[in-house]
């Protein structure tokens, strides 16, 4: 039986109020539990106000450390970077004390990027504590997209792989995505995602078995880590 809940809000303020909320307990219960806490976001425009709303909280930041869970390999300032986001909407106001690992690094591609990401990632405990993934049109969540050649390495989990280099068919720039392994390594995944046309994809992938045509699957169809899903149309 798959671990996934699925919760439905009125609009998107309630739902980045109730979650900032959420994830800012979370955090500060690990921190008085084990002295440091994790969170791992997603990029993309559907967490800005969720980060806004987080960043308000008062809670032990300097205790708390941040990475994504994939990134556009584009400079840091470039206005496709998820790390930019990060920046500007989520390491403000009191969460500005938290510490952020970066994967894009110097190397010219993440095909090679990523073996050092892999090295910078040992800075943060396993499991994560808070995962926070989203969802494109096309059923890709990280940077887990569909039809890619080495999408099988991706969601392998034996590969050994943290994060791995991907060249999207059906968007933009090579990506460093954290593998299905890495991203599964955590207490808890939180996927969010808003209106309807994710939500017929969300419940398509559901069902099915092609991890290769939705991606998003191989997240929903495991039984090893607590999915919640926060929707709103
Ligand atoms: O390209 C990406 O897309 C997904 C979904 O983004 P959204 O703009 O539709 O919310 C995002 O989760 C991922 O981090 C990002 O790199």
């Amino acid at each position: 039986m798959y671990m996934i809940s699925f919760q439905e809000f009125p609009n998107v303020d309630k739902i980045n109020k109730y979650f900032s909320e959420k994830i800012a307990v979370a955090l500060s219960n690990m921190v008085s539990r084990h002295g440091k806490a994790s969170l791992v976001v997603s990029g993309g425009s559907t967490p800005l106000e969720l980060f806004k709303s987080l960043a308000k909280i008062n809670i032990q930041w300097s205790k708390v450390i941040i990475t994504l869970a994939d990134e556009r390999w584009v400079d840091p300032i470039d206005d496709s970077s998820n790390e930019k986001l990060v920046r500007e909407y989520l390491l403000k106001d009191y969460a500005s004390d938290a510490e952020f690992i970066s994967l894009k690094n110097n190397c010219a591609n993440p095909f090679t990027g990523s073996l050092y990401t892999e090295h910078a990632l040992d800075a943060i405990a396993r499991p994560f504590d808070i995962v926070v993934l989203g969802m494109g049109d096309d059923g890709h969540t990280a940077s887990l997209f569909p039809g890619v050649d080495n999408l099988d390495t991706a969601l392998s989990m034996n590969s050994g792989r943290i994060c791995i280099g991907i060249r999207p068919i059906t968007a933009r720039f090579d990506r460093i995505t954290l593998t299905l392994p890495a991203l599964l390594n955590s207490r808890n995944i939180y996927l969010y995602f808003t209106g309807n046309t994710k939500l017929d994809i969300y419940q398509r992938a559901t069902q099915g078995t092609d991890l290769s045509e939705l991606p998003i699957r191989a997240i929903l169809q495991q039984n090893t880590t607590p999915v919640h899903v926060y929707w709103t149309s």
